[in-house]
């Protein structure tokens, strides 16, 4: 089976712990991606070419490997670089993700996805938006991720909802289509494929417990504050 035909239809666990947090350790990356399999993850996505060599050498599931970096004068971090892909390459991801938006960057992001694809790499465009979709097809990636839509400064958005309307048009397009970003429940996972996903990726609600603990954090100091002021009214 190939990558694409293991992924369809299932769930991407993305292991990719909060950046300098307790948990940022390559075993941590390991246990994390072998203890989602067993859950019945299709697939992972791993940050960084250490971490996508070390969970290679755990598992045959698809590895979608991406590199994140702080560039100065530049938002792209997501594998903007030819080195990066070479790194991915070299550890043995299946799948690539890289910036597909049309923002400026250190090496040209056409140069980058060709650079995956020679390598027969599957090349997934991490998009914000359509165009950033169609754009990514006409040059020859096989994968859309509606992963940067809410994260640019042309999308950017307060909520904390998924794009399901960006999956839906991205359905309508000849390529694999990856709903990411925001799918912070079983349901919401679910709504991705009503939506028009193959796959859905699922990171922070899955793998990041500082996230996960600050989401339950809110909603119990909201319940304890309306508590309080409930309490103030009726003395
Ligand atoms: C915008 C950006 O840089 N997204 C990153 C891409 O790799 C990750 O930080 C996300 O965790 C991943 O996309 C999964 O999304 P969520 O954590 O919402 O399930």
């Amino acid at each position: 089976m190939t990558s694409l035909e293991q992924l369809q239809g299932g769930l991407v666990v993305s292991c990719q712990p909060v950046t300098g947090g307790a948990m940022d350790r390559t075993d941590i990356v390991v246990a994390m991606a072998l203890a989602a399999i067993d859950g019945g993850a299709n697939g992972l996505r791993i940050e960084g070419a250490r971490n996508v060599a070390t969970v290679r050498m755990a598992t045959d599931k698809p590895i979608i490997g991406l590199v994140k970096h702080e560039v100065d004068r530049t938002d792209v971090r997501i594998t903007s670089r030819l080195s990066d892909v070479e790194a991915l390459v070299h550890a043995g991801a299946d799948i690539i993700a890289y910036d597909a938006t049309d923002r400026p960057r250190q090496d040209d992001r056409d140069v980058v996805l060709h650079a995956i694809l020679a390598h027969g790499c599957i090349a997934m465009a991490d998009c914000s938006t359509f165009d950033d979709a169609q754009q990514a097809l006409d040059q020859g990636a096989q994968m859309l991720g509606s992963t940067l839509s809410g994260y640019t400064a042309k999308t950017e958005s307060a909520s904390d909802r998924p794009d399901l309307a960006l999956v839906s048009a991205l359905n309508r397009l000849d390529a694999f289509v990856m709903a990411e970003g925001r799918y912070n429940s079983p349901d919401l996972a679910a709504e991705a494929f009503i939506a028009g996903a193959d796959a859905v990726t699922v990171g922070s609600a899955i793998t990041r417990v500082e996230h996960i603990v600050g989401w339950f954090k809110t909603a119990i100091d909201e319940a304890t504050r309306a508590e309080e002021h409930d309490d103030v009214l009726s003395s």
